[in-house]
């Protein structure tokens, strides 16, 4: 059996960065601590960017688009065709993220996996189709092993194009009617938890709505989650094989998504180019968890931008021991709330490189 490479070794945040970022924060005028969690993101992210002087200037946003066979239950407020004519609106700059991403002078790459609407060739959009939709995870997995191995390539694809432009923050974002029921459902799979804890209302749904779908979710994890996806005895028998990684992979390809696995293929290549991320909502966290799973070196890299209105964004968010900077009941996805948290972000290592010390300014020391 060959390694997968989604489990290849991640770049190590460089602890000499952080030491050195740490006592810099201790000269700043400013009783030490004062500054909260600005201090501790810009320690973080000099020892991320092997940098005295962390800095943001260079911000890309992939967002990914692809459609779930799923939405055939009734589990989303949106027809699925908003995702294909969601696709143009990226493109054409109405989006939400289109806003954010020029407010923020971020590159927008927009990648299409597969639409059921498929908007076509639009500039500003990359096509890599996988296919139209993936299965409806009621009745069979969501993608083939090699569609899983496609739509994680994608992911990685762009976190090179990111890398190859100097990117110093690398932002995912998702776009997929029907998405929140894929998410749930890979979520409950990887914290053994129960749909009624994590269904939420996703684009909009009344309490009805949230039962039905906690219902289409147990019946999809009652087909996928099982004894059959334990690691065969060989696999576990070879050293270089971490089991989790395999089942949390398998549960992957039989409950998510195109977008959510080229999240995932991101996450992991953005961790082993040692490019910085930072996490949006609760699909993309799901898709974080996943490759966290999977690789356990991706989790330094992680930064997390917001807590999600939606009802399992929480318990994701505890599973990763992640401690979002915003929380503005924002519920759209997109990459959205991860774009609002750049701005803080931004103001971290201004002061971090910009404030003078108690000696610059000369200012008494306790
Ligand atoms: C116009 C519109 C724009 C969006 N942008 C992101 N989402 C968000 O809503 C979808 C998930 O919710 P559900 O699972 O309930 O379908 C995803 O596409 C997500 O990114 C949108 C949804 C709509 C309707
Ligand atoms: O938190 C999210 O990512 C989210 C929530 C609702 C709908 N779409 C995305």
């Amino acid at each position: 059996m060959t390694l997968h490479w989604l489990e290849a070794a991640c770049a190590t945040p460089d602890s000499t960065f952080i030491d050195a970022a740490r006592a810099r924060q201790g000269q700043l005028t400013k009783p030490l601590g004062s500054l909260g969690g600005l201090e501790t993101i810009a320690i973080q992210l000099a020892g991320l960017q092997r940098s005295q002087a962390p800095n943001l200037d260079r911000v890309w946003i992939s967002v990914f688009a692809g459609d779930h066979g799923v939405a055939a239950e009734g589990i989303s407020a949106f027809p699925q065709a908003v995702t294909g004519e969601m696709v143009r609106n990226f493109a054409n700059g109405g989006a939400a993220i289109s806003v954010l991403a020029r407010e923020l002078g971020a590159t927008l790459d927009v990648v299409t996996l597969g639409t059921v609407n498929d908007p076509g060739e639009i500039a500003g959009v990359t096509r890599r189709i996988i296919a139209p939709a993936t299965g409806n995870v009621c009745e069979g997995p969501a993608m083939t092993a090699a569609q899983l191995d496609a739509a994680l390539a994608v992911g990685a694809a762009s976190v090179a194009q990111a890398a190859a432009t100097g990117a110093q923050l690398f932002i995912g974002g998702e776009m997929g009617i029907g998405n929140t029921t894929a998410a749930t459902a890979l979520a409950c799979a990887l914290l053994d938890a129960g749909p009624d804890e994590l269904a939420g209302a996703g684009t909009g749904l009344g309490s009805a709505g949230i039962a039905h779908k906690a219902a289409v979710v147990t019946r999809a994890l009652a087909l996928h989650r099982g004894p059959d996806v334990e690691v065969d005895a060989d696999v576990v028998a070879d050293t270089r094989i971490n089991a989790d990684a395999v089942v949390a992979r398998e549960y992957l390809r039989r409950l998510g998504g195109f977008e959510i696995a080229a999240l995932t293929g991101a996450f992991v290549a953005a961790a082993q180019a040692g490019v910085p991320v930072l996490v949006d909502g609760f699909i993309t966290t799901a898709a974080a968890l996943a490759a966290v799973r999977i690789n356990p070196g991706v989790r330094p890299w992680l930064l997390f931008g917001h807590r999600s209105h939606e009802r399992g964004h929480a318990r994701l968010l505890q599973a990763l021991d992640a401690r979002p900077l915003l929380d503005l009941g924002l519920r759209l996805g997109e990459a959205s709330g991860a774009a609002a948290a750049v701005p803080l972000l931004r103001l971290a290592c201004a002061l971090h490189n910009r404030m003078a010390t108690f000696d610059q300014a000369g200012v008494s020391k306790p």
